[in-house]
């Protein structure tokens, strides 16, 4: 046989409760002979406010009694046939009358014995169960009621009786035997030997459940709930949690312990003393496979059944040298709490014996501390025990799993997922059972600390990455579209899960947790963004503290370079084509690497030259591999290359200034591009990858354009003034023309300097053949001595370089 519990959730409205007779109707092929029910949804806790508002002399119970006695009566009407209806009714009304009279009862006494509330309480389960029974009948399906006072035998503890295992089991039997039908069971009561009502305390029904299960010898026990089953973590809190299909009791029991309601762990005991299976059901969703819980571990599962949390705790120390070696400090710290009534929630002692942590709740934080403090007065004064510190504001999540303890790698992957992820740990705790690893840490960190540890353990490598875009002008927001169309893919493939959680232009800025939606973008930041600083930007995402934060700098300003560091160290990993960081002083570039390294984070930058041309990493997986680079030479400017390449006399040089403008392939500002500071800039990056500590300054630049032409106001004087240089530019170009030789901006580093200079090539000259914005860049080193290593292609504009972003972000999100 099967035993099946329903609660209060699932019998809340008469459709509700006709769902639930769909699934019992058809569990009736699964042997399906017992179904316990709670009382309707929240009539257990009106039922007691009526009580005490009664016991108080408050008159207001008279009105939620009859808000109690309409609702089942209009159930009645709903559920029963109107040739049954009247039968159902005249018991129902009975019932309500005498729960009416013993309330009235209270309310003249003004007491309200535990004895009583039990009563009281009794209604809720008597009235749902009944009406339930009726309306199987009514329905075709043959149903008893079964009041369990006559077969729940308890002690008189109201409020929470023991059961009585031996006579309940007797009586149960006798009644299942001679009953072919099935029994529609009240949950949560009970009655002593001579009849007085009981409850059986929290859980109760389910507790019931467990009882007939373990009685009867049944097959299976089905708890319907509002959830397909137990969850891998608190979907709340895990937008990617999914239902465990099988764990153990213990595992369960943990699992419950730090937050997982689905079963109160009391209540499983009868039925896990007696091997019963328990599987978890959706009353929502009947077809969804649910979760079994039973005393066999399953080999080919995960070692690992779920990440739940505590959310609050306070941490508690006890240290000093006086406490090293010395016998029963322990046995005094726990007594003196237990003595307290004050519960540890998880304890921990390093061998050094210095110190001993454990957690309690915030409430009992100070009480515990004052208890330690009298207990240890002595060794207080004398300095062996020299603090005693209380850490509020800390929760503990834990990783739980019978098969942990069998599987090498487990704390291994837990601590990397937090590290990664800037979370530091506070306290480690794994019993020796090895079925749970609990960990204290800060609880502004719980929510990013259960997603990094969930995502490490459940999605088989499915990395989330977190996207921040600071700055969507012609390169961020190419690089979004790139993304967005390329994300269910990476996906599939990379197993990479990405979402842009926020975005700022510099006026307006926007954040969705979910992910800001593929299509529309745009008019979103536009129409739903807020006014934007960088600050308010900056702040919010690092409150965010979500796992795998990714901040992608898009613009070309130095004041968010300038913030570089401090994004670094709330570990979030920065992907960016802004040259700015990279290229100011040398102790600045230095301090970023050394960050990013010690937040194990990522500071990627390849497009800071020839755009998406692997260039950095090309120089920076040289230098790591041992070669010695020599010098690095060629054309790094992609504006400039297009405007040597296509002049050819027919249009003006301020007129191709202005199609490089357009077609995106300068600077924010083309004087960068055209003053060299954007090739020393890039020169100067490629120095520091080879190793080389130099700064701007120490670059030696041949001006391309006069320096007076660089006293304009501002972009639109200077593009205004242009003109005035085309002669010139034209006289230069056919004088190199005159001599079969090409112009061309070459900068080179090596160990005796960085210098960028005009050179008029033959066609000898790697650089000669360049089209468009082609960058050309040759490497020597002892590895590539008598031919150099040669980079070479398009080095700007919107594509090539938003694809060079991509591949960073991409980079970094599989860190
Ligand atoms: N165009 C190209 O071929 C290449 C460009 N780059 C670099 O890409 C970066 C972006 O260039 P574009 O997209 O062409 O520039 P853009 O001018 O089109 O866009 C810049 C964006 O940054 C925003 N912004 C500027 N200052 C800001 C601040 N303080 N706070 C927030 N947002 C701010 C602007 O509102 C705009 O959305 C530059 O650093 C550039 O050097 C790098 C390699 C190649
Ligand atoms: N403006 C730059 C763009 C790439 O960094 C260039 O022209 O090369
Ligand atoms: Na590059």
């Amino acid at each position: 046989m099967r035993v099946l519990k329903f609660g209060g959730s699932s019998v809340a409205t008469p459709q509700r409760i006709l769902d639930v007779v769909d699934i019992v109707s058809k569990a009736r092929a699964r042997n399906c002979q017992a179904v316990v029910f709670s009382a309707f949804g929240g009539v257990t806790d009106q039922l007691i406010a009526m009580a005490r508002q009664a016991e108080a002399g408050d008159e207001d119970f008279a009105r939620s009694f009859q808000e109690l006695e309409l609702r089942h009566i209009t159930t009645v009407r709903e559920l029963i046939s109107a040739a049954n209806q009247s039968q159902v009714m005249g018991r129902v009304k009975m019932m309500l009358n005498e729960l009416e009279d013993v309330l009235q009862g209270i309310q003249l006494v003004g007491e309200l014995t535990p004895r009583t509330l039990d009563f009281i309480m009794s209604f809720g389960e008597r009235l749902s169960n009944y009406i339930i029974s009726r309306t199987l009948t009514d329905r075709g399906i043959p149903a008893g009621f079964l009041d369990t006072r006559t077969v729940i035998r308890t002690g008189d503890q109201f409020g929470k009786a023991l059961v009585d295992m031996e006579t309940t089991q007797e009586l149960l039997t006798n009644h299942f035997a001679a009953k072919p039908d099935v029994q529609i069971v009240t949950g949560f009561i009970g009655a002593t030997n001579t009849g007085v009502t009981t409850t059986l305390g929290r859980g109760g029904s389910d507790l019931t459940a467990s009882i007939l299960g373990a009685c009867l010898k049944a097959e299976a026990i089905e708890i319907w709930t509002d959830v397909s089953g137990i969850m891998t973590a608190d979907p709340r809190k895990v937008r990617k949690a999914f239902p465990v299909k099988h764990v153990t009791y213990e595992e369960a029991q943990e699992m419950s312990h730090f937050g997982a309601k689905v079963i109160y762990p009391p209540t499983m005991q009868p039925a896990m003393a007696r091997n019963i299976p328990i599987w978890i059901k959706n009353t929502f969703e009947p077809d969804a496979e649910g979760t079994l819980i039973s005393g066999e571990p399953d080999q080919t599962e995960l070692p690992v059944k779920g990440i739940s949390s505590i959310g609050h705790v306070a941490l508690v120390r006890v240290q000093g040298a006086g406490m090293i070696g010395v016998a029963g400090v322990a046995q005094r710290i726990f007594g003196a709490l237990a003595k307290a009534g004050i519960n540890t929630i998880l304890i921990s002692q390093a061998s050094s014996e210095h110190s001993v942590c454990f957690a309690v709740s915030p409430d009992q934080a100070e009480k515990s501390r004052q208890v330690l403090l009298e207990s240890f007065a002595f060794e207080v004064q004398r300095g062996q025990i020299s603090d005693i510190v209380v850490e509020d504001n800390m929760c503990v999540v834990a990783v739980v799993g019978e098969n942990m303890r069998s599987t090498p790698g487990i704390a291994g992957k837990v601590f990397q997922a937090l590290g990664r992820n800037g979370v530091n740990v506070a306290a480690i705790a794994q019993g020796s059972s090895e079925l749970n690893i609990s960990v204290v840490i800060s609880r502004k960190d719980e929510q990013k600390a259960l997603i990094a540890v969930h995502d490490a353990f459940f999605l088989s490598g499915l990395k989330t990455a977190n996207l921040f875009f600071i700055g969507v002008g012609l390169i961020g927001s190419t690089a979004i579209d790139m993304l967005l169309k390329q994300r269910d893919k990476l996906r599939e493939t990379l197993k990479i899960d990405l979402r842009i959680i926020g975005m700022c232009n510099s006026r307006k800025m926007l954040f969705d947790l979910n992910g800001i939606d593929e299509n529309d973008w745009k008019q979103q930041l536009d129409k739903k963004g807020g006014p934007q600083t960088l600050d308010a930007f900056l702040e919010h995402a690092a409150s965010l503290n979500l796992p795998g934060s990714i901040m992608v700098d898009c613009t070309s300003a130095e004041e968010v370079a300038a913030r570089y560091h401090g994004i670094l160290k709330n570990s979030i990993s920065i992907v960016t084509p802004n040259k700015k960081a990279c290229s100011g002083s040398m102790a600045r570039y230095q301090a970023l690497h050394r960050e990013a390294l010690r937040r194990d984070v990522s500071l990627l930058y390849e497009t800071n030259v020839g755009a998406g041309l692997p260039l950095i990493k090309t120089l920076q997986e040289m230098h790591h591999t041992g070669d010695t680079i020599h010098s690095v030479e060629g054309v790094l400017s992609g504006t400039l290359s297009y405007l040597f390449n296509e002049y050819d006399g027919s249009r003006p040089f301020s007129q191709l200034v202005g199609e490089a403008r357009e077609k995106g392939f300068t600077e924010p500002d083309p004087r960068d591009d055209l003053n060299g500071m954007d090739v020393a800039r890039k020169l100067l990056i490629l120095a520091r990858e080879i190793g080389l500590t130099l700064e701007l300054a120490d670059i030696q630049m041949e001006p391309l354009l006069p320096a007076s032409l660089f006293d304009a106001p501002d972009t639109e004087a200077f593009l205004q003034d242009l003109p005035s240089v085309d002669e010139a530019f034209k006289a230069r170009y056919e004088e190199a023309r005159g001599a079969g030789k090409k112009l061309r901006y070459i900068a080179k580093v090596s160990a005796e300097g960085a210098r960028i200079s005009l050179q008029h090539v033959d066609e000898t000259h790697p650089c000669y053949g360049l089209q468009s914005t082609d960058n050309l860049i040759l490497i020597h080193s002892d590895c590539y001595s008598n031919r150099p290593m040669v980079v070479a292609g398009p080095g700007a504009g919107p594509k090539v370089t938003a694809s060079g972003v991509v591949g960073d972000i991409i980079k970094s999100a599989l860190r």
